[in-house]
């Protein structure tokens, strides 16, 4: 009923609206034609007397007509007031009738009526947000059980620069078309053409949309930097096409690097590295008995060669070239690689931005900055302290009892006869240096230490040179890129066809990440997706790939056994 009424009354104050701005413009009319009238009263002449007898005339008119715009103006004043008492009026009959006790009664009802509604909504969204963690629980535990390679896959927003990519047929700019969506947590849609009539749907353990921040993308990786002091070693690897994010994702936007952002934003926009390096000192901190030291070194895989990042050449130049050897126990290693001493998250970053700026870099179409290498951080975790190879000592056997639970599912001899899996894969993780004598690593192994591996990997886009349109030198480096990502794409293939022979040595790239691919790592590949129709072809090849890696079956992985030997 009250609102009925407010309606109407609503409806009347439109009407009186209207009224007094036609009233107003009345009014300025007749200000107007006072004005003139009073314009022309000073402009007669007094001189000549035969002209004086019309003027006197025209005078008496003028003042009759003054006369009358008195009068229209005192009945406009006359309507305002009308129209101010009638709104009195009827405002005072509104709160007449809102404080009666029925009004007063219902709207109390009404208000309790929704307060418990709002409480259930409240508990509704309590109860869903423990089963949303219930059910990450379960998943992250069958993910454990499956392997340990998870997939997250991030959308990026539409960005100027998709605005300016040009046409396939060569004459202005593609239509920007947004074909890829997030549709929930983890699902992603696409949407095109060239999927035919029908969308294409791809599940992964996680799926970030557009408006995402970087701390929502991070919450998911936290987890997996807390194994690394549990004694496994993890690795996070951004894959996908030029332009789609990776380095925004693992390092934060260009800005941040070389330092022009305010401070405040900084922490917000700062990636996957800057954050995994607070975190695991913030763990660390947490642990002050374990005596962690830890170290990082900065790689990139150019041109299917390792340059180290943090070290001078002969010319005074950074980045030298590399070799990877692979020890008799099966770990990888770059001979004569540096690695800096490192106590918190800030040294961390200086050692990375330092790298970075020597990673190559090159502008195409497609991106200004485009980079033309996959950099690789590594954070070597080190103690000697016994609490840890205590603490790694109990994870062990706690692990190897839920391994051997697991052998037995997996690995029953029917089970064996008809997924004939690669027998290397139970072999026990690389444990202490075993490297024949002296060891290759500038920092030899002690077989009493505990050490795991953060690697952070953002790798060189995949690319297509008729969008990109690099051309001369540039194409070598393409092929190289496109290369290696083809050999990446062909270890996941074979791992999870359980292929007797993995084709990790096909490339530098896959020989380096052996033990993070196909080893006992956890590994989280966080496919970068643009949302456009204009390179929906790549964006589709990079779903594929994931989806290829979600297949992988590793064993379940194990703790670095150093601590047996204690
Ligand atoms: N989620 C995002 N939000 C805002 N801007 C983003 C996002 N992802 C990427 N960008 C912006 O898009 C541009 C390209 O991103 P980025 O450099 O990370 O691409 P990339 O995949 O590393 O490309 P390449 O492989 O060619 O080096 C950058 O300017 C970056 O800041």
């Amino acid at each position: 009923m009250y609102a009925h009424q407010v309606h109407l009354l609503e409806h009347k104050l439109r009407s009186k609206e209207e009224r007094l701005l036609e009233l107003e413009t009345e009014n300025a009319i007749l200000h107007l034609r006072l004005a003139e009238c009073i314009g022309k009263l000073h402009q007669i002449p007094v001189k000549e007397n035969n002209t004086q007898k019309i003027n006197t005339c025209s005078l008496t008119q003028l003042l009759s007509e003054v006369q009358d715009l008195k009068h229209e103006l005192s009945e406009i004043f006359g309507v305002y007031v009308t129209f101010a008492t009638e709104l009195e009026e009827q405002s005072k009959i509104l709160l007449d009738k809102v404080s009666k006790g029925s009004a007063v009664d219902d709207v109390q009802n009404l208000q309790a009526r929704v307060t418990e509604l709002e409480r259930s909504l409240e508990e509704e969204r309590e109860q869903w947000k423990k089963e949303r963690q219930r059910r990450k629980e379960l998943h992250n535990t069958l993910v454990e059980l499956r392997g340990n390679i998870r997939v997250h896959c991030r959308v990026r927003p539409v960005l100027p620069f998709d605005h300016l990519q040009p046409s396939t047929s060569g004459s202005g700019h593609a239509p920007v078309e947004e074909v890829i969506q997030a549709v929930s947590d983890d699902t992603v849609i696409v949407n095109s053409n060239k999927t035919g009539a029908q969308s294409k749907i791809f599940e992964f353990e996680r799926v970030h949309a557009a408006e995402d921040s970087q701390d929502a993308v991070f919450e998911e990786v936290k987890p997996l930097i807390r194994s690394l002091l549990d004694g496994y070693n993890v690795c996070v690897m951004a894959y996908g096409q030029s332009g789609s994010g990776k380095t925004h994702t693992m390092l934060g936007p260009a800005e941040l690097l070389s330092g022009t952002q305010q401070e405040e934003q900084q922490e917000a926009q700062q990636g996957v590295v800057p954050k995994a390096a607070a975190h695991v000192f913030r763990l660390i901190s947490e642990r002050p008995t374990e005596g962690h030291t830890v170290e990082v070194s900065v790689r990139e895989i150019y041109n299917n060669e390792v340059f180290d990042l943090l070290s001078q050449d002969e010319h005074g130049g950074g980045g030298q070239r590399r070799d990877i050897v692979t020890t008799s126990s099966g770990e990888i290693q770059v001979p004569g690689l540096t690695y800096e001493p490192v106590s918190s998250a800030a040294e961390v970053m200086h050692f990375v931005t330092k790298g970075s700026t020597l990673r190559a870099h090159c502008p195409t179409r497609i991106h200004s900055d485009s980079s033309r290498s996959h950099l690789i951080v590594t954070m070597t975790l080190s103690s000697k302290s016994p609490n840890a190879l205590a603490l790694a000592h109990r994870l062990q056997s706690a692990k190897k009892d839920l391994l051997s639970s697991n052998r037995k599912q997996y690995w029953s001899p029917q089970c064996r006869r008809a997924n004939p899996l690669d027998e290397r894969l139970l072999s026990p993780a690389p444990s202490p240096c075993r490297s024949p004598s002296p060891c290759p690593s500038p920092r030899p192994c002690s077989p009493h230490s505990f050490r795991t591996k953060l690697q952070l990997v953002d790798l060189a886009g995949s690319e297509c040179v008729g969008l990109s349109g690099v051309s001369g030198p540039a194409l070598w480096e393409v092929s190289c890129i496109n290369r290696s990502l083809c050999a990446l794409s062909d270890v996941l293939g074979a791992l999870a066809e359980h292929r007797p022979h993995i084709p990790y040595r096909n490339c530098k790239l896959t020989h380096l990440l052996q033990d993070a691919i196909g080893g006992d790592a956890k590994l989280l590949l966080m496919l970068c997706v643009s949302p456009t129709q204009h390179f929906v072809a790549e964006t589709l090849q990079s779903l594929g790939l994931g989806s290829r890696a979600r297949q992988v079956h590793k064993t379940v992985p194990r703790r670095k056994n150093n601590s047996l030997q204690v």
